[in-house]
């Protein structure tokens, strides 16, 4: 097992790091020297047949390591030591370190499908839980990393508030699985229910199934302001404005929109999403419902 741990993700996170490899004697530790490297280090475990690589990080983390991952029969493992943890809540998995080193000994493998979303600039990246365009990204691209670290979540809070007044709602076009143009002027793409942390957006949702919800947004500013109130109370479903779907190909177009994925910046829209070619495996603690007891591949 080799445990690939973001030394940036989180904040002082490294004594949760250590408390789970007290458990984890025959694990190898890697840390990353930055973006993209994470993927490396997972390609490479791979491709020596490494049975399980861990993120040990946020969602940022996890997806490149799934990068690095796909196409091959080594698990992924999950330690969570992010900021919004969001593949983590979604998939239920223990937040105690010394839970989820347990369950990495001791769980099952389970098939996650990952999304691809394929650029304008004919850049490609994997996403594990979602890509935002618009507001969100907007929020994202502009963060405070220092304040991220040292707040958390609240950051997220403090530079939407910031960028409400300022942003400009630039026009969204939506085509799903090749149907009518329809429009938005903000937009998530998610494998999950779960969105911002363990706030609901699309209930029925799993990463663990091909496809995708897709949340189209309408309205400006004052739809940005009510989601956010909104949000922490679970009722963003309910958002005025909002219209949920089902789809397997999205194509997103629109002038000037920043998109972000898994809470990482990425690139402007035009964005092509599929799902990955194949499912991943990733380890679940043992048993932890019909759900996700699903054996990886069925
Ligand atoms: N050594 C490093 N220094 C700076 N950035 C790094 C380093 N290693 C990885 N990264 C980058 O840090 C980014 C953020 O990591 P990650 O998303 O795991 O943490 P987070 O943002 O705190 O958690 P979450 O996404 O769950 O909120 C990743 O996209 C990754 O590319």
């Amino acid at each position: 097992m080799l445990i690939v741990f973001n030394p940036a993700a989180g904040s002082r996170r490294r004594s949760r790091l250590d408390r789970a490899l007290a458990l984890l004697p025959g694990a190898r530790l890697a840390e990353t020297h930055g973006p993209s490297h994470a993927e490396a280090l997972a390609r490479q475990a791979a491709a020596a047949g490494e049975d399980c690589v861990v993120a040990a990080g946020g969602d940022g983390t996890i997806a490149e390591v799934a990068a690095g991952l796909v196409g091959s029969q080594t698990a992924l493992g999950i330690l969570p030591l992010g900021t919004a943890n969001v593949l983590a809540l979604e998939l239920r998995l223990p937040r105690q370190p010394e839970e989820a080193a347990r369950a990495l000994l001791t769980g099952q493998d389970t098939a996650l499908w990952p999304g691809i979303a394929r650029f304008g600039s004919g850049q490609s990246r994997l996403f594990v839980q979602m890509l935002g365009a618009g507001f969100d990204a907007m929020v994202v691209r502009n963060l405070d990393l220092r304040l991220k670290r040292r707040a958390g979540r609240a950051a997220y809070v403090w530079q939407a508030a910031r960028e409400l007044p300022r942003y400009r709602f630039r026009p969204i076009q939506a085509v799903l699985d090749g149907g009518a143009p329809m429009p938005a002027s903000a937009l998530v793409v998610t494998k999950g229910r779960l969105y911002a942390g363990p706030f609901r957006l699309a209930p029925g949702a799993t990463p663990l199934r091909p496809g995708f919800h897709v949340a189209l947004i309408g309205g400006g500013a004052l739809h940005a302001a009510m989601a956010g109130a909104l949000l922490p109370l679970g009722l963003l479903p309910h958002l005025p404005g909002l219209v949920l779907h089902q789809a397997s190909r999205i194509a997103l177009r629109g002038e000037d929109v920043p998109t972000q994925m898994d809470g990482d910046v990425t690139g402007d829209l035009p964005v092509t999403i599929d799902d990955a070619p194949a499912p991943l495996r990733v380890r679940l603690p043992a048993g932890s419902g019909t759900e996700h007891g699903r054996k990886a591949g069925e």
